[in-house]
């Protein structure tokens, strides 16, 4: 069975989370995610990603260190190999092109949404080093 590999991003700013809600077009719809998607032919994970978030937002992201790969089986044809980053906003303004919404949300306000099931782990990790890698992105603003 082919595992279908997504790049996703945890883009932290000003102490919150960028969240973004699946629209009625999209499969899943409704549930909340990372932004991110499908690797394509060639590419590198941090490559499509960077592709991806430019094409759904519209801005640029500085990819930063990887956190532990969540894999899922949706179904016995879908399998998701979820690879999320820890990203800060380079440039540019967000737009919603593809979701329903984005939100800017406080670590402990992501416990609440209608998760992928693909990102609990990925949610769990985050939550668990949140102090952390808030800081360092904190210093890295500044710099
Ligand atoms: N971008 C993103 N996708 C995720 C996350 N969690 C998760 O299960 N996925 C799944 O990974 C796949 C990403 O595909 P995509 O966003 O590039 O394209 P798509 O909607 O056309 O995919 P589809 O084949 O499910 O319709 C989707 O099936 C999506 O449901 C996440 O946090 N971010």
């Amino acid at each position: 069975m082919k595992t279908i590999s997504v790049s996703c991003a945890i883009i932290i700013h000003l102490n919150k989370v960028l969240v973004a809600k699946r629209s009625s077009t999209m499969s899943q719809p409704g549930m909340w995610e990372f932004p991110g998607g499908k690797l394509e032919q060639g590419e590198s994970p941090e490559e499509s990603l960077i592709r991806e978030i430019k094409e759904e937002l519209g801005m640029e992201v500085s990819v930063y260190s990887q956190l532990t790969v969540s894999k899922y089986a949706y179904s016995e044809e879908k399998i998701i190999e979820l690879i999320p980053f820890i990203c800060g906003w380079k440039s540019g303004d967000i737009r919603v092109l593809e979701h329903e919404r984005v939100d800017w949300l406080e670590i402990e306000e992501l416990r609440l949404l209608n998760w992928a099931p693909a990102d609990i782990p990925v949610y769990n990790e985050l939550l668990e080093n949140w102090q952390a890698f808030r800081s360092r992105n904190t210093n890295r603003a500044k710099n």
